[in-house]
């Protein structure tokens, strides 16, 4: 069975087709073309990108970037249809404080915190706990806003596990309002996403706080 087959669940209605929405909707990073829009940059800031020092940095900010921008060329929401399945459970789960790194899209500067994950299954529904850091990561390494890198993660749960709620809260600090502009360093930035009776229950939204130590 593949690594991100489902145990005991059909998948043929959750595969990429007509009436799916694609995650994949970015072209491939083109290398090259990176390595020579850093070399013009170098060059438009008056450095000289053929100095010693220089000569290497175009391919390792490319090599860099296809890193940093990896979650561009997957779905993220992949990793959690690794699943398990417990009949009758529907107790919260909490994956709390998984640290990322994203980059954000006004400043291309990055924008660093933890995202806590919080779900109620459905029927026993549920996936590898490290699956849903892998697919945070994923969404983190994306050219990013805080807000949307906190629904895409929610919105992934509700797909692949079609739970009865999700909560996702993230925490950041973004580098654009401390090294630059504003210079406020130590302001963080909180976001969250509801769905599902998180969002229509305040007694199990507060349990799940609680849980999330907020
Ligand atoms: N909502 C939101 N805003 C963001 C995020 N990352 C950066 N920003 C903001 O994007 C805004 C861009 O504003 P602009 O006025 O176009 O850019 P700017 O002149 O560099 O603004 P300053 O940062 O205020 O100097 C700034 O207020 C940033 O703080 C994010 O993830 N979410
Ligand atoms: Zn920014």
């Amino acid at each position: 069975m593949d690594e991100r087959d489902v145990e005991g669940f059909d998948l043929s209605d959750r595969t990429e087709g007509p009436g799916r929405t694609s995650e994949l909707t970015y072209g491939k990073l083109d290398k090259p073309r990176v390595e020579a829009a850093v070399r013009e940059l170098l060059i438009a800031m008056g450095e000289d990108p053929d100095r010693p020092g220089l000569v290497g940095t175009p391919d390792r900010v490319a090599r860099a970037y296809e890193e940093i921008f990896s979650g561009m060329q997957e779905d993220p929401g992949h990793y959690l249809r690794k699943q398990f399945h417990e009949p009758g459970n529907e107790e919260m789960v909490v994956v709390r404080d998984i640290p990322f790194a994203s980059m954000c899209e006004h400043h291309i500067l990055p924008f660093m915190g933890k995202a806590s994950v919080c779900y109620i299954p459905r029927d026993g529904r549920i996936t590898g706990l490290s699956k849903i850091a892998r697919c945070v990561t994923g969404y983190a390494h994306r050219l990013q806003l805080q807000e949307r890198l906190t629904s895409q993660i929610a919105d992934a749960m509700v797909r692949e596990l079609n739970p009865l709620g999700v909560l996702v809260v993230v925490e950041a600090e973004h580098t654009c309002m401390t090294i630059r502009g504003i210079r406020t360093p130590g302001a963080k930035t909180v976001t969250s996403a509801v769905r599902g009776c998180l969002k229509s229950d305040i007694k199990t939204r507060s349990e799940a706080l609680r849980l999330l130590g907020l």
